[in-house]
């Protein structure tokens, strides 16, 4: 039986940077996933969605900039889009599989499962280990609804070869905000159907309401307070049922239903009672560390762990963690200050630190400095109207405890913030920054003003 000081079941960003790191300090590593190599980011996520959001930013500055010296309408050629993201995408598994030879680690293709405590089976082969990190990532949760089986994931979505006319999202989150606004640019009529009351809720509301009338420019119909009951077949293609509270229920055509509720950790396949890894409502039971609590040879990463909030940076960081506690002992923890997120609609919406809400619950003395801000020149120069911010700034310490941005290069301008959030610095030192101009960080010292 094949014996290794580290087996990691997943091939995804906790993964790649884990097996990095101890594979670094000499250990016999395996890697195991029963999907392509490369993980959820790469081939089914954050970078083949922002390929295509690039059609997006540049049909969207062409509309803006109408009538201002551009002339000319441009538009989005969703197949040829498609090729020019697979131009990412498509090397990505053969270059993870040399790489992991060039370094003598040994990579497993099937699906991983536990037959005890210390072994793995995958393939047909039993594979004993030291330790064992699970980094198998999330899946789209289970709906529970009557045709459940007529609705697509967002996988699915980013492989489609041709674009429905009508589509239906369900859910009101991150995916349903960037899918509406990439499927509604390129010509589709777009439904979100949204269970909570608000879209975006881990948004700032204020921001979430600047942004909001994009989406009805773009012709994107948003349904708050409105749960998916169920979705059928029709002679016409497919209609979505949605309920909401004290109210008939409603229903909505469509060619394509696009399943954007939420996700989980992927634990299914894993047969954790074999190996005496604990579970509790479908979430593995770590301690501090990222470690099982019932099994000390079992670690997790990622959105596996489902400690920090599920994105790749956070993949990235629980893996180094585990390492760590790997190679000098489980003395690390994970720390989740300051990780900056991003919704990539045209513009974008960005957030990191405490929401307004979350201070006001902590009880922290602190002032806001919110404004919409179109006429500040970041704003006029790209002719956006939607541009505006929200910075929490402790009233005793000085600190940045939080900031929300919405407009052109939130997503960029979000990580300064970040790096204030999680590094301590105080509304002074952005002050005192000095920033080339004029770009979107020089207004930061505004935002701050
Ligand atoms: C559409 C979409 C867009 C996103 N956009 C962003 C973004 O812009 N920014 C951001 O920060 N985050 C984004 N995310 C989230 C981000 O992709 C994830 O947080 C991140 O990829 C998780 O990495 P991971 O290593 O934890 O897991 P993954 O990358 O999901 O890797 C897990 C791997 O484990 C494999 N696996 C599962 N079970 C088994 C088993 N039993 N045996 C063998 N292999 C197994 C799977 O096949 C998978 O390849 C997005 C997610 C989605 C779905
Ligand atoms: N830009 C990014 O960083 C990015 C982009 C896409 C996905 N992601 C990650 O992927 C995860 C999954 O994204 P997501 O958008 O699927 O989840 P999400 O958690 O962002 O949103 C899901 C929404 O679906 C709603 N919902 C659930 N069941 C419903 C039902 N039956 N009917 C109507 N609405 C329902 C909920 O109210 C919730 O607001 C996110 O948590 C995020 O971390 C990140």
């Amino acid at each position: 039986m094949a014996s290794y000081d580290l087996i990691v079941i997943g091939s995804g960003t906790a993964a790649q940077v884990a097996v990095a790191k101890v594979h670094a300090a000499g250990w016999s590593v395996a890697v195991i996933d029963h999907r392509p190599f490369g993980g959820t980011c790469a081939l089914r996520g954050c970078d083949p969605k922002k390929m295509l959001v690039s059609g997006e930013e540049a049909i969207d500055a062409a509309r803006r900039m109408a009538g201002h010296g551009v002339e000319g309408a441009l538009a989005i050629d969703w197949p040829a889009l498609m090729a020019f993201k697979r131009t990412f995408t498509d090397p990505i598994p053969a270059k993870q599989e040399r790489r992991y030879a060039d370094l003598g680690v040994d990579a497993f293709h099937g699906l991983a499962r536990f037959l005890g405590p210390d072994t793995i089976e995958v393939d047909g082969r039993t594979l004993q280990a030291r330790h064992v990190l699970i980094a198998t990532g999330a899946r789209p949760i289970a709906l529970g609804i009557p045709g459940e089986e007529l609705v697509v994931t967002s996988e699915d979505f980013l492989e489609l070869e041709n674009l429905p006319r009508r589509i239906v999202l369900i859910g009101g989150g991150y995916v349903a905000a960037e899918f509406s606004h990439l499927a509604a640019r390129a010509g589709a009529e777009v439904t979100i159907l949204q269970r909570a009351a608000q879209l975006l809720p881990q948004f700032d509301p204020d921001l979430v309401g600047w942004l909001t009338p994009r989406f009805r420019e773009l012709g994107i119909a948003i349904e708050t307070s409105a749960t998916v009951s169920r979705v059928e077949r029709t002679e016409d293609g497919l209609v979505v049922h949605a309920t909401r509270q004290g109210a008939p229920e409603f229903s909505v055509a469509a060619d394509l239903v696009v399943h954007a509720a939420g996700r989980g950790p992927d634990l299914e396949a894993l047969d954790l009672a074999a190996g005496e890894v604990a579970v509790r409502d479908g979430r593995l039971q770590l301690d501090d560390h990222l470690r099982s609590l019932s099994n000390p040879r079992v670690y997790a990463a990622g959105d596996a762990a489902g400690v920090g909030p599920p994105l790749t940076p956070v993949s990235s960081h629980d893996a180094k963690v585990v390492a760590a506690n790997l190679l000098d002992g489980a003395s690390h923890r994970p720390d989740y200050r300051g990780v900056p997120s991003v919704v990539f609609t045209v513009p974008p919406i960005a957030t990191v630190g405490l929401s307004e809400e979350q201070a006001r619950r902590q009880g922290r003395k602190f002032r806001i400095n919110a404004a919409s801000t179109p006429d500040w020149f970041t704003a006029r120069r790209l002719a956006e109207p939607i541009y505006g911010h929200k910075v929490l700034i402790d009233e005793d310490t000085d600190l940045i405890l939080g900031a929300h941005l919405v407009g052109p290069n939130a997503d960029e301008v979000i990580n300064l913030f970040g790096l204030a959030v999680r590094h301590g610095l105080t509304a002074a030192d952005l002050r005192s920054t000095m920033f080339a101009y004029p770009t979107s960080a020089s207004d930061v010292g505004y935002m701050l003003a």
